[in-house]
C-alpha cells in the first residue's frame, strides 16, 4: 500500500513523516531523492545544463539558489524541470518501494496533486497548518525571505484544493495532537490493509 504524504511548503510534511518512521514505516522523501538524482544522474544533469546553462551546476554540485530563483518565478521554466525529473524519482520510488517488506510506506512529496501523482497512491494524507504559522516556521529553518516562500507557495495548490481530494488530513499545530493524528491514521491504515 502506498501512502502519499504531502502539503505545502512549511507545513510540516517531514516533521510528520518522521513520526511514522518512528512508528516502523518504511518512509522516501522525494524532494531528497530528487536532489540526489539530481546529483548523481548524468542524463539529468545534461538535460538541465542544456535547459539552464552552465551555471546549473556548480562543479560537481547542483546550484540550487540559482535553479530556485528561476523555476519559482516562471512556471515553464518548473514544468520544463519536473518533466525531466519527475520520471526519474517515480522509476527509483518504484525500485526501493519493491524492496520494502511493510504493511504501507509512505512516500512523502512536496507536489502531489499538482502532477496527478495522487492517482497512483492508494491514500493520501495531507498535512495543513496556517499560513502565518507555516511562514514563521521557514523564517526560522531556513536562511530565506517572505518573498521566496511566496514565490513556491504560488506554484503549488491550496490546501484547501488537497484537502478535497484527500483521504486524510494532518492538522501541525502542536506536536503532541500531531503525533496522537499519525497514531490514530497507522491504526486505521494497518486495518485497511488487512
Ligand atoms: C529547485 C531546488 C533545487 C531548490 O532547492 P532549495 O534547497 O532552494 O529548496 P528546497 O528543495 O528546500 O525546496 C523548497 C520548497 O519548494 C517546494 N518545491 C520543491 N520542488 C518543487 C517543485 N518542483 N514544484 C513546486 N514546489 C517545489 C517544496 O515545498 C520545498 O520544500 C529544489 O527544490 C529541487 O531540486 N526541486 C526539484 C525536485 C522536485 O521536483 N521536488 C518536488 C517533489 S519530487
Ligand atoms: N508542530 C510543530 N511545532 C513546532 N515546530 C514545527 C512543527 N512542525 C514542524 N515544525 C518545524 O517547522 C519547520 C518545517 O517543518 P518541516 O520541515 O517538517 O516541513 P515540510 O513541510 O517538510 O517543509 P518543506 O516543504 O520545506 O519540505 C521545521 O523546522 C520543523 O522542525
Amino acid at each position: 500500500m502506498i501512502v502519499g504524504l504531502t502539503g505545502g511548503i512549511g507545513s510540516g510534511k517531514t516533521t510528520v513523516a518522521n513520526e511514522f518512521k518512528a512508528l516502523g514505516i518504511p518512509v522516501y522523501i522525494a524532494d531528497d531523492e530528487a536532489k540526489k538524482l539530481m546529483n548523481r544522474s548524468k542524463i539529468i544533469r545534461r538535460k538541465l545544463v542544456k535547459l539552464f546553462g552552465e551555471d546549473a551546476y556548480i562543479n560537481d554540485t547542483l546550484n540550487r539558489p540559482f535553479l530556485a530563483n528561476i523555476i519559482f518565478n516562471d512556471t515553464s521554466y518548473l514544468e520544463q524541470m519536473n518533466a525531466i525529473v519527475h520520471p526519474k524519482v517515480a522509476r527509483h520510488f518504484e525500485k526501493w518501494v519493491n524492496k520494502q517488506n511493510a504493511p504501507y510506506v509512505i512516500k512523502e512529496v512536496a507536489i502531489l496533486f499538482e502532477n496527478g501523482g495522487h492517482k497512483y497512491c492508494d491514500y493520501v494524507i495531507t498535512v495543513v497548518a496556517p499560513e502565518t504559522i507555516r511562514l514563521d516556521r521557514l523564517l526560522k529553518r531556513d536562511d530565506t525571505t517572505l518573498e521566496k516562500i511566496k514565490a513556491i507557495m504560488n506554484n503549488q495548490w491550496t490546501d484547501e484544493e488537497k484537502v478535497k481530494l484527500s483521504d486524510f488530513v494532518i492538522e501541525n499545530i502542536e506536536l503532541k495532537d500531531t503525533k496522537d493524528q499519525v497514531r490514530k491514521i497507522h491504526n486505521t491504515l494497518l486495518k485497511k490493509g488487512k
